[in-house]
């Protein structure tokens, strides 16, 4: 069956993705109506790329520092020298002032012994929020809203490899609640989840013009990183914490140290280098932890 190039032309244009295609030099030699569509509402009505080149165009967007024009003109050129049989790149999209995110793709065909083209980008906006938002919550904890030990793994991971080069030192704080389990049992399970939800709000208050982070480590244990800080700027600020914490008396009447909760917190400080790791200092504020639960809690112990 033949068709007519009106016919394969109108099936191009009712396509909701941005079509163009180019020759071997990135000459554009045809774009359908969504890419012209698309052209005018971001640069101006007469403008559509049409009879450009489009190799240049990615070029002078890189050269302007758009990393997503260098990517794109690389892959573009990797399909051209048949380094690669296609390409395809997520890259951000200002639109009216809105984030919009798209996928391009490249893909080659043969007409007449030349070599073509096709860039096709499909509009994955809402895909890439949704992933976002995905990405977002498996980092938090969902009952106090913290980061949780997830994001906190990463960010002190991150942490570490730029402190190797910086040699800036990590002050890492681990607090454990006292006696929550006699929390639990006396006044039951949602009053405890009350608690872990009051501990949440006034360690963000804490964090507040705090450089560094605090999260969820798990159960009853929280930890804070703080940067930038002396030991004994860390030790004063953190006992100020312990003191916050304990005056929020939350009811414990059963622990055996005090009838309202309290708190034990392990400090530790470490410049990171190549010798050492973050467990390292998880490992060195556990145990200081340790110590100031073995000393009868409510106190903070720390180790440089
Ligand atoms: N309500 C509530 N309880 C939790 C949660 N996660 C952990 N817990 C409780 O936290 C308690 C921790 O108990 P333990 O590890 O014995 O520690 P502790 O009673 O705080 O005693 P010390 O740490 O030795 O001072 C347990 O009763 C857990 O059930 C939670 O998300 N919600």
């Amino acid at each position: 069956m033949e068709y007519s190039s009106d016919f394969l032309s109108q099936i191009l244009n009712s396509m909701s993705e941005h079509i163009a295609v180019i020759n071997e030099a990135g000459d554009i030699k045809y774009v359908n109506e969504r890419w012209n569509a698309f052209s005018s509402i971001q640069w101006d009505d007469s403008y559509s790329l049409f009879g450009e080149n489009y190799l240049s165009v990615c070029d002078k967007a890189a050269l302007e520092g758009d990393e997503f024009g260098e990517a794109a003109g690389k892959g573009i050129r990797s399909v051209i020298n048949q380094e690669g049989s296609n390409f395809y790149l997520e890259y951000p999209c200002g639109v009216n002032g809105q984030q919009r995110w798209f996928m391009m793709r490249v893909t080659p065909f043969e007409l007449g012994n030349k070599r073509y083209f096709v860039l096709v980008h499909q509009e994955v906006t809402e895909r890439k929020l949704a992933e976002e938002k995905v990405n977002a919550l498996a980092r938090e904890d969902s009952l106090t809203e913290l980061p949780n030990r997830r994001a906190f793994d990463e960010f002190l991971t991150l942490e570490w490899q730029s402190g190797c080069s910086s040699n800036d030192v990590i002050t890492l704080a681990i607090l454990d609640l006292d006696y929550f389990k006699y929390l639990n049992d006396s006044y039951g399970h949602q009053a405890g989840d009350m608690c872990l939800i009051k501990i949440g709000k006034q360690l963000r208050e804490f964090m507040e013009g705090r450089d560094g982070m605090c999260a969820r480590y798990g159960g009853e244990e929280f930890v804070i990183v703080l940067k930038g800080v002396t030991l004994s700027q860390a030790v004063d600020t953190l006992s100020d914490l312990l003191v916050q914490i304990a005056d929020l008396k939350i009811a414990n009447e059963n622990a055996p140290n005090n009838s309202y909760l309290t708190t034990s917190i392990g400090v530790a400080q470490i410049i990171p280098n190549e010798e050492n790791r973050p467990e390292d200092i998880i490992n060195k504020a556990d145990s200081m932890l340790y110590k100031a639960k073995s000393l009868g809690r409510n106190r903070i112990m720390y180790s440089s």
